[in-house]
């Protein structure tokens, strides 16, 4: 909450109209200097308590004021908003360039200013006379990154009436304009009617188009949660809207000298980002654009079959400045114009010319600065360089995930062959893995000695039919396999419709998958040892005393250095999906895990590195390191040790009876 004295906005009765309205922008203006006062002296003092560089402090600048009714939330009733970055233009010199034998100079060099301006055609004008200038390597080039960029948004299709994901798309995206669009009322007395059915407005609009000889269109959510690190392929969230994604300018902040170095500024367009997901975008497309991945990597990272996370880079925060927001149902509302431009239809809000000017006067100011931001050591560098922050992000972050990105690439392709292979089969999934994963006899059988007794009590516990039943928060990330092969499984297999039955509000889940208690075919998972505060201590604890014991004293055994841990996971023939575990972790915060039994296949994924876990234990950080488990053949057991919060001190050892 920023406060700050003023004083209170009185206009006198006895003025006429237009005196009033003069007093009212002199209040405002005071208002408005006072409030940018306060602001700055804020954001130096956090900056300065927090030790960050007062030109990396950020800014933020009030332009006026405008009274919104209390409904209005500025958060919850935002349209669409756009995300902008500012990168150093040496970082979109690609192996197109280097091909063609374009040094790096001569390709910054080449690159024409034009900047975004309140009237879009302005842009497209300054891009249009550079192509009239004839460079048709440059145009080309621009074509082609333009191109790319439209693969990383969502594409408005023609419904195909076999996706069930398209046509319940439809139907949703309809019955909300029943709701709240234009014409909604017949439409929503007619669901009153009706009854609330999706599947009826779907006909009965494909009714009237195929009257009209339309094809309906819809627009087509993709998952981005390979964009962000706070949010999973199973859920609902990942589903995302991306509008557009796109090179909105080309600055030059020396002038337009010869040796001035260009910046370009990428813009985004969507509803709601995912934490990251912009700087991730950004930083894939350099990735690809720069020639470290290939280009069909984003197939891979929005293909909605295949089960693997593959996590895309950031690029650093330095570029992130300002966005724009778009209120357009409350603008008709308001009677205002509420996103900054020209405009004659309302008639209060943000659409002076010199408001409009201020505010990109304030936005050149911010850039410039960040472009001072990206030259760290503020020595002037030769154009025939990149920058050294772009030089050390390259070489020692986005050049290593990409080895790692090539790795995840090259399996996804066996992966896509295999599937072609199985299209016909009866159950393609399995099929896949049956041919990717080695056969059982590829593996020799042999214990090792350490292990021998705690995978004699694991089978033993299989074996007594009392293994514990996974909770239902645990199920959500393993992949289910039905006991019964005669039931019927009620949940979809595609991620995409769950999403939308959920979302439409057929069903109430937070997430794509739901399972009932005790089913997730042989697999299950449970916990031996302490549970932090009020939880129930593991019933295991007495149901396996001598396996919990065994479990204990294999972690001893394994890494006798590292503190014992208070608690383990033991799970037996369990596929998790890419998760973190719930939770925090106490004092070194790093799990153990290890595998045991005659499997194939079932590499723990951590990150996007593959681990043979296999009698090998691995340390990794279950809390903060998304990880998941490869399909398998065989019999797999694993046992993760780890100490939660609020565990803090305790050894499950000493627990032992
Ligand atoms: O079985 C594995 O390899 C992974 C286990 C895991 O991630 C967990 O128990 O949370
Ligand atoms: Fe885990």
């Amino acid at each position: 909450m920023l406060t700050t004295k003023l004083p209170p906005f009185i206009i006198s009765s006895d003025l006429t109209e237009e005196e009033k309205d003069q007093k009212y922008e002199e209040l405002v203006a005071q208002w408005v200097n006072k409030v940018n006062d306060t602001l700055k002296t804020l954001i130096a003092k956090i900056a300065n308590e927090n030790g960050v560089p007062a030109q990396e402090a950020g800014q933020i600048r009030v332009f006026g004021r405008l009274t919104a009714p209390k409904k209005f939330n500025a958060e919850m009733d935002l349209a669409h908003r756009r995300i902008d970055y500012l990168i150093p233009a040496e970082l979109l010199y690609g192996i197109d360039q280097q091909s063609i034998g374009v040094d790096l100079q001569t390709f910054l060099k080449s690159m024409k200013e034009f900047y975004p301006t309140h009237k879009r055609t302005d842009a497209v004008n300054a891009m249009n006379m550079d192509r009239q200038e004839g460079d048709e390597q440059d145009f080309k080039y621009i074509y082609k990154l333009k191109k790319l960029m439209q693969k990383f948004c969502t594409p408005i299709v023609e419904v195909d009436e076999d996706d069930e994901a398209s046509v319940l798309a439809k139907a949703f995206h309809q019955q909300k304009r029943a709701k709240y669009g234009k014409g909604s009322k017949n439409i929503t007395k007619k669901l009153e009617e009706d009854g609330d059915q999706l599947q009826k407005i779907v006909d009965d609009k494909k009714e009237k188009n195929e009257k009209k000889g339309e094809k309906e269109r819809v627009l087509k959510r993709k998952r981005y949660h390979n964009f962000t690190r706070t949010m999973m392929a199973h859920e609902f969230l990942s589903y995302r809207r991306v509008d557009r994604f796109f090179h909105r300018a080309t600055v030059k902040f020396d002038g337009d000298s010869e040796s001035s170095r260009p910046f370009v500024l990428l813009s985004a367009k969507g509803d709601l980002f995912l934490d990251g997901q912009v700087r991730a975008m950004i930083a894939l497309f350099v990735a690809i654009v720069r020639g470290y991945v290939p280009a069909d990597i984003v197939e891979c990272v929005f293909d909605e079959e295949y089960p693997n996370l593959v996590p895309c880079p950031f690029v650093p925060t330095t570029g992130f400045h300002a966005s724009e927001m778009n209120y357009s149902t409350w603008e008709g509302r308001m009677n205002a114009v509420l996103t900054p431009r020209f405009n004659e239809t309302w008639k209060k809000g943000w659409k002076s010319v010199s408001i409009r000017e201020a505010i990109h006067e304030f936005e050149y100011e911010v850039q410039k600065t960040i472009s001072k931001a990206w030259n760290t050591n503020g020595e002037e560098v030769p154009l025939s360089r990149d920058l050294p922050a772009v030089e050390e992000w390259v070489e020692t972050y986005l050049k290593p995930w990409s080895k790692r990105a090539n790795e995840q690439y090259n399996d996804y392709c066996l992966w896509k062959k295999a599937r072609e292979e199985v299209m016909d089969s009866e159950n393609p999934d399995a099929s896949v893995w049956e041919i990717l994963t080695p056969p059982l006899s590829s593996i020799s059988n042999e214990v090792p000695h350490l292990y021998a007794k705690v995978l004699e009590l694991l089978r033993k516990a299989d074996e007594s039919g009392q293994w514990p039943s996974t909770t239902a928060k645990r199920q959500l990330v393993m992949v289910s396999t039905t006991n019964n092969e005669n039931e019927e499984s009620t949940t979809s297999k595609s991620l995409c419709v769950q999403q939308l039955k959920a979302q439409a509000g057929t069903f109430e889940k937070t997430c794509a998958y739901s399972f009932k208690e005790g089913q997730g075919g042989a697999s299950g998972s449970f916990s031996v040892g302490a549970m932090p505060g009020q939880c129930d201590q593991p019933k295991a604890n007495t149901l396996f005393p001598e396996l919990m014991k065994a479990a204990f004293e294999l972690e001893i055994a394994l890494c006798p250095n590292r503190e014992p841990s208070s608690t383990i996971a033991i799970n037996r023939n369990a596929q998790f999906r890419p998760h973190i575990d719930s939770g925090a972790g106490a004092g070194q915060s790093r799990s153990l895990i290890v595998a045991l039994g005659n499997y194939t296949g079932g590499e723990l994924m951590v990150e996007g590195a593959k681990n043979d876990i296999r009698y090998k234990p691995l340390e990794f950080n279950g809390w903060t390191e998304r990880h998941w488990v490869r399909p398998f053949k065989g019999e797999r057991y694993s046992l993760v040790w780890f100490t939660p919060k609020g565990c803090d001190g305790v050894h499950g050892i000493d627990l032992c009876i």
